[in-house]
């Protein structure tokens, strides 16, 4: 049996900020997964945002449908969303709710009357993450031997596209399928994510995703930290020097929550590669294109799938 996995543990108040950035650098390129600690959001504000996703997730469907998911945020119920779009099985085992930037206006909230204090929970955790993604960004440039604002002067940081997940497994579905996964396999598209969990383990990360047979290993949680894991555009922008590896969520046997949050640069910023040698190609490319690539490789990908599908069974 394979030892458990071993991230490094990223403490946020660490004086000296070089040996924290080198220890960044160790995590992203071995498995572009770190915990990180003292990220300055409360422990009682986190057992508030969890108690309030569970209060939300209990209501009855035909309220959750009421704020069924618009432009990016709201409800999303079971199996309505599959994240591995080459599986055949109906969708995901889980249900979520998303919460986008707070300036725009276009989240949609629980009544107050129905869930007190529910909105100004998530809007004061929404404010706490983006900061210690801030502070996260320019450790980060420093890991890259970059300028620690280098995030904020390429503009990655005007208007992130901030969005909070609470994302609910529910336990008791019963299911044989071995395809079906409360997430299933999939890496994110942003610069970086911050989950936190309940404790309750699933999450698992295949470092290799073109090695046959994938192997998979559980990540284990740790209390009080943010498991973080770099997205497809970190990816992307550090020439793939950091990995923005596979994972997924096993159907869990007890009811699993999480909370996450994928911050994406403002949609105009320059994702061009800032580790180039000679002989690699430098992309230019906007953080919007790469959205756009990574969207449209997806529905080729169902395109695809679904016209074999016609072939195999007429
Ligand atoms: O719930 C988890 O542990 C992970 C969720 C996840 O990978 C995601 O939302 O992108
Ligand atoms: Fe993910």
């Amino acid at each position: 049996m394979p030892d458990a996995l071993q991230f490094p543990i990223i403490d946020l108040s660490f004086p000296d900020r070089f040996s924290i950035a080198n220890l960044i650098r160790q995590g992203c390129v071995d498995h572009g997964f770190f915990y990180l600690v003292n990220h300055g959001v409360d422990e009682e504000l986190i057992s508030k945002v969890f108690e309030q996703s569970s209060n939300f997730f209990s209501l009855p469907i035909e309220e959750k449908m009421k704020l069924v998911r618009k432009n990016h945020r709201g409800y999303t119920a079971l199996y309505a969303e599959k994240l591995d779009t080459t599986l055949t099985t109906e969708g995901d085992s889980k249900e979520s709710f998303y919460i986008g930037p707070l300036a725009d206006d276009l989240n949609q909230w629980p009544l107050e009357e129905d869930l007190p204090s529910w909105r100004s929970t998530m809007e004061t955790y929404h404010q706490k993450l983006l900061s210690a993604v801030t502070k996260l960004l320019s450790l980060i440039a420093l890991s890259l031997k970059l300028e620690e604002d280098f995030f904020e002067k390429v503009g990655a940081l005007i208007e992130p596209l901030a969005f909070i997940r609470l994302l609910h497994y529910p336990g008791d579905l019963n299911s044989s399928s071995e395809e079906i996964f409360g997430a299933s396999a999939h890496s994110d598209y942003g610069m970086v994510t911050l989950l936190v969990t309940d404790g309750v383990p699933g999450l698992q990360i295949c470092r290799e995703k073109s090695k046959q047979p994938q192997v998979w290993e559980d990540v284990p949680s740790m209390s009080g930290a943010f498991i973080v894991n770099i997205g497809d555009m970190m990816e992307r922008w550090t020439n793939g020097l950091f990995r923005s590896t596979l994972h997924r969520v096993l159907q869990p046997r007890q009811d699993r929550y999480s909370v996450t949050i994928h911050p994406f640069p403002f949609t105009c910023s320059v994702i061009s590669c800032v580790i180039c040698s000679w002989g690699q190609k430098i992309e230019m490319l906007h953080s919007l294109q790469i959205l756009a690539k990574t969207v449209l490789w997806n529905v080729w990908k169902a395109v695809a799938l679904s016209l074999v599908h016609q072939d195999s069974h007429p």
